[in-house]
């Protein structure tokens, strides 16, 4: 079906076809509530418009306290695993996750951060150019969230303002009750509106939510990297806006290219 159109590189799993703009987990916690791709970026994807949306790959940064399961999450995305053994991250790690969004190729870049202490500094130096921050938190232990705005501040400061998506990510909800979890969300979300930030509550055991919050992660980021783009090549006046709106781009190719695809990636 959609994969079969896709214009550039090997089918990307059904899983990873974003059609059309996922939804946020709740509105009271939620970086946009429009359902729609904007119709600058729609435009752009239709006309495979491959300098500006073509192979594009944005970097995410998880970070948040040791154990909280950032690994884990990842994992269960990009490998669809669990493993109730923990190992601690030393120092970074990441995974590359193909997407279909809009009909054109998109790759996130995860980064993997390590939690412990000892282990920052080295962490912090990969946190520069993120157009996505996850911040995770333990959904079962309050601590972990106080500690989630610390966290944010350090990886912020490696990246230009306003430039990254903020979420806050509350981990193992498999392990409270809906009561539990209802209540632990509440002050979540409040630090969430506060911090800037979308707000979503998910298990890696279980695999509930991880998939829809990484689409809407790819989504977000996807749609700021070609609006970012779109604007760039505005201001170095390449662009023509015609009389309905429709963006012209100098050396637009009508049909889309075959690409290169990145060498090293993981298709979920
Ligand atoms: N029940 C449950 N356990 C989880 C979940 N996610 C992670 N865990 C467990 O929590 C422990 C820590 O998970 P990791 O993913 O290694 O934590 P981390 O945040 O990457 O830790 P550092 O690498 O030290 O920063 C492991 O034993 C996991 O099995 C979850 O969704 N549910």
């Amino acid at each position: 079906m959609r994969a079969s159109l896709k214009p550039w590189g090997p089918p990307v799993s059904r899983d990873c076809v974003i059609t059309s703009f996922p939804k946020w987990y709740t509105p009271e916690a939620s970086l946009q509530l429009k359902e729609h791709f904007h119709e600058k970026v729609s435009a752009a994807c239709e006309r495979r418009d491959t300098g500006t949306v073509g192979l594009r790959l944005s970097k995410v940064v998880v970070v948040g306290d040791l154990y909280v399961g950032k690994t884990s999450l990842i994992h269960r995305f990009c490998k669809n695993v669990f493993d109730r053994d923990y190992k601690a991250t030393i120092g970074v790690d990441f995974e590359i996750e193909r997407f279909e969004i809009a009909g054109v190729p998109y790759s996130l870049q995860i980064w993997d951060t390590a939690g412990q202490e000892k282990f920052k500094c080295i962490a912090s130096a990969y946190y520069r150019g993120a157009q996505a921050i996850i911040t995770a938190f333990d959904l079962s232990d309050v601590q972990t969230l106080d500690h989630t705005r610390q966290w944010l501040e350090d990886a912020l400061r490696e990246n230009e303002p306003g430039a990254s998506a903020i979420f806050l990510v509350g981990t193992k909800k498999d392990l409270l009750s809906g009561a539990a979890c209802a209540q632990a969300e509440v002050e979540a979300v409040r630090l969430a509106n506060e911090m800037h930030a979308e707000y979503w509550a998910v298990s890696a055991k279980t695999g509930e939510n991880v998939r829809a919050l990484f689409s809407r992660v790819a989504a977000l980021a996807f749609e700021q990297s070609v609006l970012q783009e779109l604007e760039r090549r505005r201001s170095n006046g390449r662009l023509q806006v015609g009389d309905a709106g429709l963006i012209r781009m100098e050396g637009t190719l009508p049909e889309a290219k075959e690409s290169q695809g990145p060498s090293s990636q993981n298709c979920c």
